[in-house]
């Protein structure tokens, strides 16, 4: 398959080195000209546990030198979808397909509207990554990837993605329900990353804390609320359990929107505990911890680096 990553950051730069050694044809394109610059100088180094991998591959920040590919990975932050969805529109052809397992929801909603709904396959991932500096990513020594079809057919172009991830090794599921997916995952964001980001405590560590651990499980009861009202279902039986389970065992982690705020850089919180209050308020369902949430990390983002 002919790959296009758009946004070679953490997860597209992972995502990207996973089908290079599946032996696809991978071109990675970012507006980052450092970053961009240094993959093209010295290739994207992944550096993992068990030692530094160097990966040599094609690196642009123009995507028009991608040529049109058969799938896009769609991996920039929530807040950059309308332009990057828009740039992929130069390259789109009939069948090319985008695959998106950003965070937070809505990310579906813009692309399907750019892009049109009928190329996108969506899902989350279970991997973590961090880029270290320009062409440097270190990524969770574990994780899977779950993907599936908007409509929830198992189709052969799903299939063809799965089999290129699986081939280097990674541990693949599809899915016939991408909501609950993504709403799954959501209430983990939900629950934890605004927690993280405004107390600065690891992801176990918000367990540790009265006051933390209360917060968390309000935000997630008012997330848990709105999905029931959308007649979203989630993958797990007791989502506020799910969820202490992903703090547990991510213990050490800073969460990813705490990542943001320490760079000094914008975070997802609109897309995450933004999108439920936004629900809600379609819904009539009155959300004021995530609010409370959202308008305490948007402060934070507007105070900028300390
Ligand atoms: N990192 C992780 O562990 C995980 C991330 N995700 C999700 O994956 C998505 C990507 O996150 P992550 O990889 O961490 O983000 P990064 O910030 O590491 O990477 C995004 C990259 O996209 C670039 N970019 C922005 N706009 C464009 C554009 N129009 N065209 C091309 N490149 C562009 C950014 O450049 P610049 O820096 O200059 O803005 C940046 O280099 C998010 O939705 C996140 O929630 C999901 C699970 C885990
Ligand atoms: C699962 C979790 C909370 C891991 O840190 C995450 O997805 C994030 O930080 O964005």
């Amino acid at each position: 398959m002919k790959i296009t990553v758009v946004g070679a950051g953490a997860i597209g730069g992972l995502f990207g080195s996973f089908l290079c050694k599946s032996g696809e044809e991978v071109t990675f394109v970012d507006i980052n000209r450092e970053h961009v610059a240094a993959i093209q100088a010295a290739g994207l180094i992944i550096e993992r546990q068990s030692g530094t991998e160097v990966l040599t591959v094609k690196a642009t920040t123009n995507i028009e030198e991608a040529g049109t590919p058969d799938l896009i990975i769609f991996s920039v932050k929530a807040y950059d979808n309308q332009q990057a969805a828009e740039d992929c529109l130069k390259i789109v052809g009939p069948d090319t397909i985008v695959l998106t397992v950003q965070n937070g929801v809505g990310n579906v909603e813009t692309l399907s509207a750019v892009l049109g709904a009928g190329r996108i396959i969506a899902g989350t991932t279970a991997f973590g990554c961090t880029v270290l500096g320009p062409g440097r990513i270190k990524p969770s020594e574990t994780g899977s990837i779950s993907i599936g079809e908007l409509d929830g057919r198992i189709t052969p172009r799903l299939e063809r993605v799965v089999a290129a991830f699986t081939k280097a090794g990674v541990e693949m599921h599809t899915s016939q329900n991408v909501d609950s997916l993504i709403w799954t995952k959501l209430l983990v964001n939900v629950g934890i990353n605004p927690l993280g980001a405004i107390t600065l405590l690891t992801n176990g560590q918000l367990l540790e804390h009265e006051e933390t651990k209360s917060l968390q499980a309000a935000a997630v009861a008012e997330g848990a609320a709105v999905a029931k009202a959308k007649g979203i279902e989630f993958m797990t039986e007791n989502i506020l359990e799910h969820v202490r389970g992903v703090a547990r065992g991510t213990y050490n982690n800073k969460a990813s929107m705490r990542q943001d705020v320490e760079r000094g850089s914008r975070t997802e919180v609109l897309a995450i505990n933004g999108a439920i209050v936004a629900e809600g308020q379609k819904l009539g369902i009155p959300t004021p911890v995530n609010e409370t949430l959202t308008k305490l990390v948007k402060a934070i983002e507007k105070r900028g680096k300390i």
